[in-house]
Formats: C-alpha cells, structure tokens, sequence
C-alpha cells in the first residue's frame, strides 16, 4: 500500500525540521511538534526490523497518549509541554507520588519520551563522532547505560541488550538515514543535535523547577 504513513521512508531531514518547529519564539517546546519527531524515529526503528517492535510499541503507545489529550476536549491546554505542566498540576490531574487514578497523564508520559530523548542525543553525538568501524550496537548501549537503563527493570535491559547486538553496522545505519554520502550524515548529525539538546534542556529544566522528575 504505497502512500501510507507506514510505507513513507525515514528521512533525517524531516526529524530534523520536526525538531526545529519544536520550540516557541519564547522557548516553549510545542507538544504536536515534539510528538511529530517522534514518529519520525519510530518510522526508523521500525525500519531496522521486528527484533525492535517492543520498544517502538513502548513510544507508539506513548506518543498516543499524547495526541489523544492533544486532541481532546482540554486539548488547547495541551499546545506547549509548559501549558501541559500548569494545566495538568493545577487541576491535579498527575499522580505525584504513587501511581493512583491519573496513570496516563501528559506529564508522566512526556517524562518517559524525555528520559528517551537523553538517550537519543547521547547516541547520535557517538555516532556523529564515530570512525568508519565504529560499532553501532556498542555506541547505542554505551548510551543506554548512560541514560535510560536507570529507569528500566532488569528484564527491560535485559531485552533492550538484546536487541542492540542486531544492530546494523554503522554503513547501513547511514543509509536508511537516507540523507546522502557518509559526511552529509554526520554534517545533518551536527544540525540535528543542538536542536535535540535544546529541547531537553528546556524539558529538563521545567521538569525539575515543577519536581517532576521521578513521577510513577
Ligand atoms: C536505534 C536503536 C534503537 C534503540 C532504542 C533505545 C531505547 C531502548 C528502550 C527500551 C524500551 C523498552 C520498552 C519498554 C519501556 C517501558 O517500560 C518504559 C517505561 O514506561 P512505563 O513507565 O510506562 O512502564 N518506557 C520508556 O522508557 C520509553 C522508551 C521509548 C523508547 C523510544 C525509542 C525510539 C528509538 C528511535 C530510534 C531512532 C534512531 C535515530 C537514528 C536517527
């Protein structure tokens, strides 16, 4: 079925210009934006084969929580994560401490994408930076361990290694970045990360002001 968003070829320039678009003149981060870079990713490692599918579930499952709020009925509080914070704190709608009758708040969501989005940027940097023998399985555990494993349970672990040694190599991850020859990635790598800190540091940021950080 040619046409469908599932068919459409992952392009680093398009999660590039999402990333771009997620930030306000007054540095809010636009949730429809931020969920659009999202699904950028996802329709890469989805690319990479099945061997990963529980992981993109994971995001596809989170990212519909999102748009789901986004287009509901408060969606208009829903436009930046920062009206999402207020809107979502002030009518008590996040379960603060201990998972009770809010367990799919915006705020506890966008949390787990967040913490993913340390791992992403830590991993691109590697890759950005790596030699032509780089080992792509290694950069991205290296990542991991630095970031996102803190959260997760032994068994996630466990299966996120796994996956990791399926890896493609560091050529044929490039090529279904689908931006050119081996510099123009890492010369894109270089556009997209700064972008990508931002919007982090933003998050983080807000997220720690509001001690947010460890919601259930
Ligand atoms: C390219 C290789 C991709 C490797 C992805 C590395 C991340 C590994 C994450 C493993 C998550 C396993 C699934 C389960 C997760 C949840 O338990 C856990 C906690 O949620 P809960 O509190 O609701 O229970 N969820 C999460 O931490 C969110 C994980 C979201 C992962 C999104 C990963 C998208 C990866 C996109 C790859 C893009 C590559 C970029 C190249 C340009």
């Amino acid at each position: 079925m040619a046409g469908t968003e599932e068919d459409q070829k992952f392009c680093l320039q398009e999660v590039l210009d999402t990333f771009k678009l997620c930030l306000s003149e007054n540095k809010e981060v636009y949730l429809e934006h931020y969920v659009a870079g999202w699904r950028g990713l996802i329709k890469f490692l989805n690319s990479l084969g099945s061997v990963f599918g529980f992981i993109s579930k994971d995001a596809v499952n989170k990212i519909h929580i999102l748009v789901t709020l986004l287009n509901g009925e408060s969606g208009s509080q829903y436009v930046t994560v920062q009206s999402m914070v207020t809107y979502e704190l002030e009518n008590d709608l996040v379960d603060l401490t201990k998972r009770g009758s809010h367990p799919e708040s915006g705020c506890r969501t966008l949390l787990r994408l967040h913490r993913a989005l340390r791992w992403l940027e830590l991993f691109l940097e590697r890759l950005r930076t790596s030699s032509e023998e780089g080992k792509t399985s290694v950069m991205c555990s290296e990542a991991y361990n630095e970031s996102l494993s803190q959260f997760h349970p032994w068994v996630v672990r466990k299966a996120a290694g796994m996956a990791f040694c399926m890896l493609p190599g560091r050529p044929a991850f490039f090529e279904v970045m689908n931006v050119g020859p081996a510099e123009q990635v890492v010369a894109k790598l270089g556009e997209a990360l700064p972008l990508i800190s931002e919007v982090y540091q933003i998050t983080e940021e807000l997220y720690t002001r509001q001690s947010l950080m460890d919601l259930p």
